[in-house]
């Protein structure tokens, strides 16, 4: 398979804006590799053919001023696999929240596991999710959080029920599943998630633990309830499908919205109060640019 990777140089103050403009047109795909001590920035995306490349392009420049007037000129190259293969490897770093690790696989070998500590091996490949990511993160706190609330109240995390929606490279369900929540669903609408989602299942011995399918926030919340429910999707998103994502919680059940920069929190907070009146919100938390809306329905 060959890949194309478009790759611009821009200037590093323009990177906020650049980053603000991304999120806010939903713009999918793209990477900002910032070198703090050689003070440079480059926008960064792979595709499969040179003309979504260029589509993709034209709607980044479209959707942000400051590149369509600093006239920046983007390089575009093949990549053979074994090198599109590297280039998500080199940003993927091993990382922890108390006692789980996600892993990349290709680190199995050299990886060392302190004693009563668990990993999850992980090749996200083209999907979104190698826990690195900030929103990520905030849901595997709050997931984390609420298994160990669930095991400290005596509960059994079996029969607490989880929906990942927007399951990206599955990381949210298969963490679910090794901290022995379930049943654990997770859907995308991007069929190469859910591709990716069952391979990194197939890596943990998880295969069958967690059900994948393609789906949307419609499609996949029909019929279905859970205890816990964690959507990481953009601000937007969250908004317009706020109805079915508040139907799909089970009485006594959270909800975990991330996906969030923290200018968005108070629209998204308040869409969710509309759908949502008589839910308790917790504080939101906040890792860097981001934040989570967390909220509980009564029992
Ligand atoms: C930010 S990623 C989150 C991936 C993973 N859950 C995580 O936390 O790292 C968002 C994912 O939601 C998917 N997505 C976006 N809009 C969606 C929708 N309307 N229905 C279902 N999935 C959606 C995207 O394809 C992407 O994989």
């Amino acid at each position: 398979m060959i890949l194309y990777e478009l790759r611009a140089e821009v200037a590093p103050e323009a990177v906020e804006e650049i980053d603000g403009a991304i999120q806010a047109a939903e713009l999918l795909g793209w990477n900002i590799v910032e070198d703090a001590l050689a003070h440079t920035a480059a926008l960064v995306a792979v595709f499969e053919s040179e003309a979504e490349a260029w589509r993709a392009w034209e709607q980044l420049r479209e959707a942000c001023s400051a590149l369509a007037a600093a006239e920046v000129q983007p390089a575009l190259r093949q990549l053979a696999e074994p090198e599109w293969r590297e280039s998500y490897r080199a940003h993927f770093r091993a990382w922890q929240f108390g006692r789980l690790h996600w892993a990349p696989i290709w680190e199995q070998d050299a990886f060392v596991l302190p004693e009563g500590h668990e990993v999850l091996w992980l090749d996200p490949g083209l999907a979104f999710g190698t826990g690195n990511h900030e929103t990520t993160r905030l849901c595997v706190e709050r997931l984390v959080e609420l298994a160990a609330r669930a095991a400290a109240g005596g509960e059994s995390p079996r029969g607490l029920r989880v929906i990942d929606a927007g399951c990206g490279s599955g990381i949210l369900a298969l963490s679910a599943a090794k901290l022995g929540l379930g049943p654990v669903v997770g859907f995308d609408n991007d069929p190469e998630a859910v591709r990716v989602s069952e391979e990194n299942a197939a890596l943990n011995g998880l295969s069958g633990a967690v059900e994948f399918f393609v789906g949307d926030l419609v499609s996949g919340l029909a019929g279905r309830q859970a205890e816990l429910v964690l959507a990481n999707i953009l601000a937007p998103v969250l908004i317009e499908f706020a109805a079915p994502l508040v139907a799909a919680v089970a009485p006594g059940g959270t909800l975990v919205l991330s996906g969030i920069l923290t200018s968005e929190g108070k629209a998204v907070s308040e869409a969710f109060r509309r759908a949502a009146p008589d839910w308790h919100f917790a504080e939101s938390h906040t890792l860097g640019e981001w934040c989570d809306i967390t909220c509980t329905r009564p029992a």
